[in-house]
């Protein structure tokens, strides 16, 4: 319903729609942010097994926001989401330091299709409320982020379960977006 009644509103009052794929490995925490944005709220998520689409307005314009399963299985598939993709996000569970070169393999896996040839790419520094979280410093040199040569990339501290960080991390895509909508 709340989908619809967006949908109707984008009709009726012309604001733009942009397409963000979000990815990144098991557990990141993609589903509990999806439903942060969309909701307000924690929901207490299960392994996505294929994707999770919502609406969710921000300032002037509404963002179809998918949340792609991240299991090993599933990521192969992430390539079949792609198209018309206005931004990527890639979660990373900041305290997984065990897997923090796969994830960075299927960021730069992922960077290699054309159909992101135009797209920013956002980083959520996920969990930050947890201890031993890596800094998003130590996360820009594990992640090789300034080895990104042919798009725009930003990354940001966030923690799903407060909250904190996820807006602005939306903001700094609108501000890479607006204007470019369909
Ligand atoms: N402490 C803490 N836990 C979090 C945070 N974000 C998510 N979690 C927890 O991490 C677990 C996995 O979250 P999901 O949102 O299901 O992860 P996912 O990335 O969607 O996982 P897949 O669907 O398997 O790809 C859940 O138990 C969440 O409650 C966070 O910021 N801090
Ligand atoms: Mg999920």
């Amino acid at each position: 319903m709340g989908a619809l009644f967006s949908t109707l509103w984008a009709m009726w009052f012309g604001s733009k729609e942009y397409k963000i794929v979000m990815v990144g490995l098991d557990n990141a925490g993609k589903t509990t942010i999806l439903y942060k944005l969309h909701l307000g709220e924690v929901v207490q998520a299960t392994a996505t097994v294929g994707s999770n689409v919502e609406l969710v307005r921000f300032k002037n314009i509404q963002l179809e926001i998918w949340d792609l399963g991240g299991q090993q299985n599933l990521r192969p598939f992430w390539a079949t989401y792609l198209k018309n993709t206005d931004a990527v996000v890639m979660v990373v569970d900041s305290t997984d330091r065990a897997r923090v070169g796969v994830t960075k393999s299927e960021l730069f896996n992922l960077l290699e299709s054309e159909e992101l040839a135009k797209a920013p790419i956002l980083v959520y520094a996920n969990k930050q409320d947890l201890r031993d979280a890596m800094t998003v410093e130590e996360l820009t040199q594990s992640l090789m982020l300034h080895s990104i040569r042919n798009h725009d990339w930003h990354i940001q501290a966030c923690c799903a379960l407060t909250g904190e960080g996820l807006l602005d991390g939306i903001n700094w895509i609108y501000q890479r977006t607006k204007g470019n909508g369909s």
